[in-house]
Parts: structure tokens; sequence; C-alpha cells
């Protein structure tokens, strides 16, 4: 007002006039002037959007939803490399993180843009980039990331199912180019609708790029993997003021709130050295490896390192037991099994509460254990030299000892690990963790234990601790019904406890669709406070005999007995898929297999399998003709029962 008075008195008419309309706009819109504008209002950092709200200075927003895994997530790698050091970088962090994933070396990837414009959903990129202030590959990506969002015919936000993260490798001394490139780039995948998972960190060469990069993988397998439901970073996504990249040490500090209790200082082993489950499970003749894993010689390994047998595995799968390792990486479960031959030394919880120990170092440890014990046998009456000489040489793990192997976090890479060494995985579950099953990736063979059929018996034979464990049992056979894998239902019979359901049994069947089930009777594992079991409860031969055939006659033609171990206590059931011109095809072809995993092409069960030999047919007892029958005397046999448990 005082603007136009002034106009008006200095006699100019036209700047009192102009003075008006100014004003009267200003306050019809409601602006208000007496209040001063921040002269650094559209410089201001953007704010990060805390859960829910708006995000300060956002242009528009994208709806961000929380990671969520599938069993066909697929991380893919990208990083670019001059002179080598991002691609070791980008190699190292491969065994940190989960599940199935694909290292590119962007520099020479063919359809890099298919990649960027047109993903498979649920894709988790995560690209290492260094920076260089000259020309190099890496400007390729960038201009590729700048042409897809300029590009009018792809859509507008192409990569909303993908998530992200970028690491940055660069040199301190370019100040204030310090990872520019990588700052770049997350602000692209961004602005492209990715979903980010983490804000860009980057590495300096000249301080601890390694150790930084490591934590930052560790992190991210902790988002993706052990916290599915995690809410990702949600930074803005298509904003150009993009959340503001970080290249200082704090953000890995910030990074470690959200790391996962087992890496908490102070977080408890899970068998320690000086715990009663340590000494407990030694004394049964388990090597206790690390933290929670262990390994024992099985009595069966025993038995063919001395030509008198193998277990029925061998019979039913071809796997030779002075071959075989049997090693758990999980010593807890969320079970107390009636017929357990643990009897309470096990320590069991529903989550992983305990230090994490790293695939390498558990594998390590297990071979050692193993061999070291097949050492032990070397002075044994009986030995076979070639067997000993053979069992040097691990070619089977059975991950099945005690406990819950996919209870183990790194479990997918510890088994990549094995097939490396051209190891066969045979991983059994008891159907407790359906995010894990979900995760679990290919091995040679997957189990289910089935060890009873309605949500009573479950209960009366398995004592879950979770309250939901009969629709978590549910859910793990429906997953494991799409599963491409060669996988088996193992149905342990315990008299006066599940042998009577077996029209439930058929029910289950239907719905997890093993290739196979294995029925066997259980083992008697001797009487202890927390077990009731005896004799009485173990069924005869024809008894298991009787329930398969009852079992099958429910399942109609899809399922046919096809191999026995009678030693053993245990048949075969197999999905007629594996009858090939009428001839059984339950042994596996493992030099196939690890072809396929090589190869890195999708294949199934069908793919490796190999023709049981006449003498494991149903009907023919299934013992290896060239083992020597052995029978032990009764004494011994009492005492051997109580000790040995045959996978
Ligand atoms: C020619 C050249 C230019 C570089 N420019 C930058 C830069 O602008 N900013 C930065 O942070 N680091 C810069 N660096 C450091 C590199 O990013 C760093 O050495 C990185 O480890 C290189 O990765 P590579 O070994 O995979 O090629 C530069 C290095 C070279 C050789
Ligand atoms: S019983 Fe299990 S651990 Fe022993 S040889 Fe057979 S598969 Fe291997």
């Amino acid at each position: 007002m005082l603007g136009v008075l002034v106009a008006a008195v200095w006699g100019d008419l036209r700047f009192a006039v102009l003075y008006f309309i100014l004003l009267f706009t200003a306050i019809t819109c409601g602006a208000d002037f007496t209040r001063e504008i921040p002269a650094n209002i559209f410089e201001k950092k953007i704010k990060r959007k805390i859960k829910g709200s708006l995000v300060v200075g956002q242009k528009k927003k994208i709806p961000q939803k929380p990671v969520k895994l599938t069993e066909n997530s697929v991380l893919h790698i990208f990083y670019s490399s001059l002179n080598g050091s991002t691609e070791r970088f980008a190699q190292s962090i491969v065994p940190i993180l989960p599940y199935g994933h694909h290292l590119h070396n962007i520099d020479y990837l063919p359809g890099l843009d298919e990649y960027f414009s047109n993903p498979a959903k649920d894709s988790t990129y995560l690209l290492i980039v260094p920076s260089y202030n000259t020309q190099s590959p890496l400007d390729y990506l960038l201009s590729t990331l700048r042409d897809i969002y300029h590009d009018f015919r792809v859509g507008k936000n192409p990569l909303l199912k993908v998530n992200f993260a970028v690491f940055g490798i660069g040199d301190g001394d370019y100040a204030h180019e310090f990872c520019y490139q990588a700052k770049e780039a997350d602000k692209l995948m961004g602005k492209l609708g990715a979903r980010r998972l983490l804000k860009v960190q980057c590495g300096d060469i000249r301080v601890d790029a390694q150790g930084s990069i490591e934590k930052w993988a560790t992190v991210l397998h902790d988002l993706l993997l052990e916290s599915p439901d995690l809410t990702p970073d949600d930074s803005p996504s298509d904003s150009e003021e993009d959340a503001p990249p970080s290249n200082s040490i704090a953000d890995l500090e910030d990074m470690g709130a959200i790391m996962k209790i087992s890496r908490a200082p102070g977080v408890k082993e899970m068998v320690s050295k000086d715990s009663p489950t340590y000494n407990a499970l030694t004394k049964q003749g388990y090597k206790i490896v690390g933290t929670h894993s262990g390994v024992k010689i099985c009595r069966w390994t025993k038995s063919a390192l001395r030509g008198r047998g193998s277990c029925y595995k061998f019979s039913f799968y071809g796997i030779r037991s002075h071959n075989c390792m049997e090693t758990t990486p999980s010593l807890a479960c969320a079970n107390k099994c009636v017929f357990c031959w643990r009897h309470g030394t096990n320590p069991v919880g529903t989550s992983w509460r305990w230090k994490i120990d790293p695939p390498a170092v558990i594998l390590e440890g297990a071979i050692k254990g193993h061999l070291e014990k097949i050492k032990t046998m070397k002075g044994v009456p009986g030995l076979r030299l070639d067997r000993f000489e053979e069992a040097q040489t691990i070619k089977h793990c059975a991950l099945s000892l005690v406990g819950e192997p996919i209870f183990y976090p790194h479990i997918n890479e510890f088994v990549s690990m094995l097939h490396e060494r051209h190891i066969s995985s045979f991983l059994v579950t008891n159907a407790q963790h359906p995010d894990a099953m979900a995760r679990m990736g290919q091995v040679t063979q997957l189990y289910v234990s089935i060890d009873a059929s309605t949500k009573e018996s479950l209960k009366a034979v398995d004592r879950p601790l979770f309250k939901d464990f009969w629709e978590r049992f549910l859910k793990c056979l429906d997953i494991l019904s799409t599963k491409r894998q060669r996988t088996i239902y193992r149905l342990t019979l315990v008299k006066g406890y599940n042998v009577r359901e077996i029209g439930e049994y058929a029910e289950l069947v239907k719905r997890g669709k093993p290739c196979f089930i294995e029925i066997k009777g259980v083992t008697y594992c001797g009487n202890s406070d927390q077990s009731n079991l005896t004799m009485s409860n173990v069924p005869y031969f024809d008894e298991v005999v009787t329930f398969t055939e009852k079992l099958v006659s429910y399942l109609g033609p899809s399922y046919g007995i096809a191999a026995e171990h009678e030693h053993s206590n245990c048949i075969l059931v197999a999905r007629k898929e594996f009858s090939v011109d009428g001839v059984w095809h339950t042994w596996i072809n493992y030099d196939r297999f690890f072809e396929l995993i090589e190869s890195g092409e999708e294949f199934g069960p069908e793919d490796y399998m190999s023709p049981t030999p006449a003498w494991a047919v149903f009907g023919m007892g299934g013992f290896n003709p060239e083992d020597e029958r052995w029978r032990r005397k009764k004494k011994e046999d009492a005492k051997s029962e109580k000790i040995n448990h045959a996978t």
C-alpha cells in the first residue's frame, strides 16, 4: 500500500497502477509477502521422506513398495573397469550376496539398454561404478541411462519393478569429482523409477574401498535376505534434486544401524565352546565347526569303508556312503521331534539370533573335520584300502545331520560352494521356514521331512516351536510344488503316532507333488527324558511295505514303487516320469548335474536322471552285490541301534 502512495506522490500514475495490480494478485492468491522468502529455497537439499509423508521439494511421488523377494528374484551385478580394480571388488562381494546372481562387465555387455529399458520383473541391480574424469566405457552406460530417460517410446518409469543400489569406487584426491559418475548413475536409476535399497555409497581406493564394499554387500544381504519386508531407502525416485549422494564413511556407519542383531557386538554364539550343548554334542561324536555348524561321520560311511554296505541312498540314487559327508550349517532348529537322537541337547529357536559364520569357513571346517574322522578309521579291522583312498575325495554332502540347514542365512552360497567343488547336495528341511524355502536355490535333491500328516499328529511328533507350524508346513509344500528341482518327501513312520493316516499323507503328496517319496520306519535311538519311543514304535519292513502299497493306491497312476533298501527299513516311491520304457531312473547322473549347473541354463530333474540298477528295484532287497552282507551279533546290534541314524 505504501508503494502505491509513494508512486502516486512521485506523480507516476503508471507505477501506482502496476503496484496496485501486483498487490491485489498477491492477496487473492494467498501469498504472504510479510514473511521472508529464503533465498536458497531451490537449492535446499531434499530431506529424506519419513515413512508415509511426502518429500519436501519432490516433484512427483512414485509409490515405493517394500522389497519383496520371490524365488524368481535375480540379482544382477553390473560393473565397469578400465584397470581391473572395480572388477576385483565386484567379484569379491559375490560370496557375500544372497541367491542366484549374474555378474556383468558392462564394458562388454551385449544388449545393455535392454536391461535398463525392459528389465525382468523383481530383479535387483547392483551397480559398482568407478569414476574417470576422462573418456571411458562407463560413459556409454551413463549415456544409455540418459537416453532411456528421455526416450518417449520407453515408458516413463521402466525400472519400477527393479530394486537397486550403487557403490562408487573413486579416488579421494579428485575432491569434488570424487565418485561423481557413481552418483550420477544413482540419480539416473532413481529417475528411471527403480526402487533404491540404499543411498549411494563410495569407497576410496586410497582408504579402505575393499572393507567399505564388503560392509555395503553385507548390509544388502541382510536387507534382501534376512528381512525381505524391510522398507528400502525411499529417497525420491524421480526428482532432479535426488537424495544427496554421500561419499563419507559416516554413511557406512549409518548402514550399520540396519545391520542385523547377528552382527552386533556381544551377540551370542549358538554353540560356544564352554556350553553344555558343545560338550553333549562332542560326546555324541559331532565335530563342532565354527559356532553353529557340525559334522559327523555316519555309520554307513564306516560300513562302506569296510565293504559292509552303503546306506539306502546308494540303492536309490547312487550315493556312495564312503564318499559322503554328513554335515549341517545350523545345529539349531524350530522343533523338538520325539525321534530326534539329540534328545534335547540341540539349540532351538524360531529366528536366527546368533553370530553368523561365513560359508567358506564352515565348508573348510566341515571338510577338515570329516577327513580327520575318516583318518581315524585307518587301523579298523576289515577296512578296504581302495575305499579308504576314495574316501579322501568327498563327492556328496548330506545337509541333514541335525538342526535345520535352511535356517542358516547363507545356505545358498554354501550349497553353491559345494557344487563348485563337484560335491552334490542333499538338503533336508523340516518345512517350518517358508521364506527360506522360497529363496532356496538349486540343490541336487531337496527334501522335506513329512513327519506326520495332520496338524495334531505333527504337533505330537515334531513338537514345533512355531504356533502357526501347520500353516508354515503347508506353505512350504506349496512352494515345493513350484520348484523345478528333484524334490523328495521323507516320511518317517512311527508306530502308534502316524502310520494310520494314509489318506492324509496322500493329500499332502498331491499338494507338494514331490518327484520321490521315501518311506522309512523310524530308527530307535534309545530312551531318554526327552523321548519315550521304544522298539515297539519301530514298524517291521512288512508294515512299511503295506503302508507304501496303500499310499500308492491312494495316489493313482502318477506314482509307483521304484526301489527298496530292506536293511534300512526304507522304500522309494517315484513319479512315473522317472520310469523310462519300463525302467526306473531314480539314480542321479552327477557329472551331468554339474555340467548343467555350470552351463547356467535352466534345467529340471529329468535332465540328470540315470537308470536304477536291477538289484535296487522294489522286490530285490536293495543290497549292493559288490558289498559283503554282514549281520551283527545281537549285543552289538542293540548297542549300535542306540547311537546311529541313517539320514
Ligand atoms: C584416468 C583416470 C581418471 C580418474 N578420474 C577420477 C575421478 O574423476 N574421480 C574419482 O573419484 N576417481 C577417479 N579416478 C580413480 C579411479 O576411479 C579409481 O582408480 C578406480 O579404482 C578405477 O577403477 P578400475 O581399476 O576398475 O578402472 C581416475 C582414475 C583414472 C585412471
Ligand atoms: S546315511 Fe546319510 S550321511 Fe550317511 S552315507 Fe548315507 S546319505 Fe551320507
